[in-house]
């Protein structure tokens, strides 16, 4: 038996997962903790080994936790200190993997088909084919039905796994790097049609992935996970534009960093611009992560696209440094300049009509709201 619980469609407590190596135990997933709300696409984003994988398999009971608590649509499904552990194939998921898992002997209808064959209580065949052919026309392949699986393309093979996914019509669709085996154009082009059929379908999702422009196009919410622990959570933009740690700034996007000392903090409670720090550069004002106070060690980091660059020098405008054009990169979409500025270059993104080139004088203005400030650890 399973205890009742509110119904969320994901809950996630204090997960833990070690694996014995060579003598020593990885901690894989260290104590992780999240909500996904209905009709959500949260995802894990991280490097690789960061236990992103281990959590979602043990969300779809592919793991056995060694701590914590799993809990799919108000039903326990692992529960470590109750002695829960409810199998894959009796959870209300559907699964999409790196590797889609197509069986290549199978026609389409009958890849599409299989979770509900293996039902312990079968639908009746007209069911079957009613529900294959709904999840086959949702991903756009109604009509293929009866070509073999190895006869679809790779976009195709993903969208056939999806149906799959889709067919027992379940509670939470999980997905592991879905697109990382398409070539780099049809991955742009999947990721656009799978976060738009997820909110069509107004489906749960935990994805997984590496890719940080996949996780801020498509998410609701993004967890960064580093350590088996997640380090950030919150909107794409929460994440891009205020990342909380130098690990996240680092990992999602180009960032640019300058070391500084906390001269004086914004009141607590003031999520605004307003802290002072004093760098190499002189005193400059920007936006503080949670917890920063006077006379803490800080990095400020700003992106390249936030920087304003100035060839000739602005007139009285805080936030502004000099220095100098080292390299003009032209890509058809932007003028990325590199700026030396004291001993460090900083990467700017500007709009390609800037007349600028190397050697020529620069003034970076650094907009307070785009500096974040974080610990220096
Ligand atoms: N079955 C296993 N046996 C031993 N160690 C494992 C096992 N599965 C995962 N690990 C280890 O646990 C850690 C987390 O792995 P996990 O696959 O969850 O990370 P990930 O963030 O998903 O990485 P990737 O993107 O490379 O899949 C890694 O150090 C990995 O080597």
């Amino acid at each position: 038996m399973t205890a009742t619980e509110p119904r969320r469609p994901l809950a996630v407590e204090d997960l833990r997962k070690g694996f014995a190596d060579r003598g020593n135990t990885v901690n894989a997933v260290d104590g992780v903790s999240f909500e996904i709300k209905e009709g959500e696409l949260y995802t894990l984003l991280g490097p690789s080994g960061c236990g992103k994988t281990s959590t979602l398999r043990s969300v779809a009971g592919l793991e056995r936790p060694d701590g914590g608590r799993v809990v799919i649509d108000g039903t326990l499904v692992a529960g470590v200190a109750e002695g829960t552990f409810v199998p894959p194939n009796r959870r209300d998921i559907g699964m999409v993997f790196q590797s889609y898992g197509i069986w290549p002997h199978m026609t389409v209808f009958d890849n599409a088909a299989f979770p509900l064959q293996v039902l312990r209580r079968k639908p009746p065949k007209q069911e079957i084919r009613e529900r294959v052919e709904s999840a086959l026309a949702v991903v756009q392949l109604a009509g293929y039905e009866g070509r073999m699986a190895t006869q679809l393309s790779g976009g195709q093979q993903q969208r056939l796994a999806l149906a799959r996914a889709l067919v027992r019509r379940p509670k939470l669709l999980l997905l592991d790097e879905p697109l990382s085996n398409l070539d780099a154009k049809l991955r742009g082009a999947m990721r656009a049609e799978l976060a738009s059929l997820q909110q069509q379908l107004g489906i749960t999702t935990l994805y997984v992935t590496h890719d940080q422009a996949e996780a801020l196009g498509m998410s609701s919410r993004i967890a960064v996970m580093s350590a088996g622990r997640i380090v950030q959570e919150g909107t794409p933009r929460d994440i891009y534009q205020r990342p909380a740690t130098r690990f996240v700034a680092d990992f999602v996007g180009t960032t640019n960093f300058l070391e500084g000392t906390v001269v004086s903090a914004a009141p607590a409670g003031d999520s605004g611009p307003g802290t002072r720090i004093g760098t190499a550069l002189g005193e400059l004002v920007g936006t503080a992560a949670p917890g920063v106070k006077t006379g803490d060690q800080v990095l400020l980091a700003v992106r390249p696209e936030a920087v304003r660059l100035h060839l000739t020098e602005p007139a009285a405008a805080p936030n502004v440094v000099p220095g100098e054009l080292e390299q003009v990169m032209f890509t058809g979409e932007c003028l990325d300049c590199h700026v030396r500025v004291g001993d460090h270059v900083w990467i700017t993104r500007q709009e390609p009509r800037l007349a600028a080139g190397p050697g020529d004088k620069a003034w970076l203005e650094l907009p307070a709201d785009a500096l974040s400030i974080v610990p220096s650890a």
